[in-house]
């Protein structure tokens, strides 16, 4: 009788740990969390895109009712986590870029200190450069000026010759950009929108950049705008609840996610936050009505608030693909800063400047792994070091 007993105890705790003691994923997702969703994807019930025709799909709306805020209940078992402190993650990310760049500056500064740098060598600079992704205008400007100096200098000196790069690569990922986050705004929460394509990592640069801001002692609140997936909302909910800070989101899959936008900071005013996170979801910067949704996400936001920082983000792996994304995003929602992610495990990290140039707006942060306090603000100086750190 005893051990029946027992044994239904037992299963019960077993149940009640399934059910509220599912674990708070850190950085890697797994997989209940899809990556992607599809580009084409329109809510249930969505009309069809017409032919050539921009239309935005009409979403079930979401009212206050159908729209959550998960405020973490912290059972008593649960310990907030602590994210890292700025000093050991920005020295462990940094040796991350470093990691990721050595066949770069390797290759760089073993050219750069030959002998006799030929045209042959010179030829090789470039191509390196290339492969680097810093676009084929700033690679010709640089290697001109570089050929220039080290004609004038006469200097073989590897010292010197590393001191001249990075002279010139300082100057080419420009010091001059005010990269600071609009997170300070006095009397109203500040509004940080974040958008890209599919899979760049939005989410968990909100994640990440929630712990930022709470281990700077911000109030935050998080609005899980991406409303085509479950699954979106639900993680994005899981980063929050990790460090305490609530998320709006709706219960309604395909409900209008200008709408839960609007709500997240309508939440965040009324509890008095000093930041504001909205989450969107992935899409393709050539699908029209997907764009229109998005300008509509903003304008609809901008009749409560201004919106002070629109971040892009854009995936560092893909090259100079990133620039025809970074241009469309930007027509559409005025981008004021770029978020590159995955840098960790490429060596294009020439993409910054291309990026820069093309935009005029500078890149503001970058994800370096997929753990949860993986994310630095840049920095021109450490950034040009960590390239040319053999
Ligand atoms: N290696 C690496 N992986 C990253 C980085 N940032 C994000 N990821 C990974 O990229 C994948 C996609 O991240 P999400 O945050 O879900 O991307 P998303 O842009 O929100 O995706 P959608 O909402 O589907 O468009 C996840 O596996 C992340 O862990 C990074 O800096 N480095």
């Amino acid at each position: 009788m005893t051990s029946i007993v027992l044994g239904v105890v037992l299963l019960s705790l077993l149940g009640l740990f399934l059910v509220k003691g599912r674990p708070l994923t850190p950085g890697k997702p797994s997989k209940e969390f899809p990556e992607t969703r599809d580009p084409d994807d329109l809510p249930p019930g969505a009309p069809e895109e017409p032919d050539g025709a921009t239309l935005v799909a009409d979403r079930p709306e979401a009212t206050p009712a159908d729209l959550d805020v998960e405020v973490p209940e912290a059972p008593a078992e649960t310990v907030l986590e602590t994210p890292e402190a700025p000093e050991t993650r920005l020295a462990r990310l940094r040796a991350r870029l470093v990691k990721s760049n050595n066949i770069f500056s390797k290759s760089l500064l073993a050219l750069l200190s030959q002998d006799e740098i030929d045209d042959a060598v010179w030829e090789e600079i470039e191509e390196t450069l290339l492969s680097a992704d810093l676009g084929a205008d700033s690679t010709f400007e640089l290697v001109d000026t570089l050929r220039e100096r080290v004609k004038v200098e006469g200097s073989k000196d590897p010292d010197r010759v590393r001191a001249i790069l990075r002279e010139e690569l300082i100057k080419l990922v420009d010091p001059e950009f005010d990269r600071s986050l609009a997170v300070e705004v006095a009397d109203r929460p500040a509004v940080v929108l974040v958008v890209g394509v599919n899979g760049v990592g939005k989410t968990t640069t909100v994640g990440k950049l929630a712990r930022v801001l709470v281990a700077e002692d911000k109030d935050v609140l998080l609005g899980a705008a991406d409303t085509f997936r479950a699954a979106a909302a639900e993680q994005l909910t899981t980063w929050g609840a990790r460090v305490g800070v609530p998320t709006v989101s709706s219960e309604v899959e395909g409900a209008d996610p200008a709408s839960v936008a609007f709500e997240a900071v309508d939440k965040a005013t009324e509890l008095e936050t000093d930041v504001v996170m909205v989450d969107t979801a992935g899409r393709l910067q050539n699908k029209a009505n997907l764009m229109d949704e998005l300008g509509k996400v903003k304008r609809v936001i901008e009749k409560k608030s201004p919106v002070d920082e629109v971040l892009l983000v854009l995936d560092a792996t893909t090259g100079q693909n990133g620039l025809s994304q970074a241009k469309i995003f930007s027509e559409v929602v005025d981008v004021t800063g770029i978020v590159l992610t995955k840098l960790d495990g490429t060596a294009r990290g020439g993409i910054v400047v291309a990026i820069q140039k093309q935009l005029g707006v500078p890149v503001k942060l970058i994800g370096l792994g997929e753990g949860p306090d993986d994310l630095a603000p840049f920095d021109t100086e450490s950034f040009v070091d960590a390239l040319l750190e053999e």
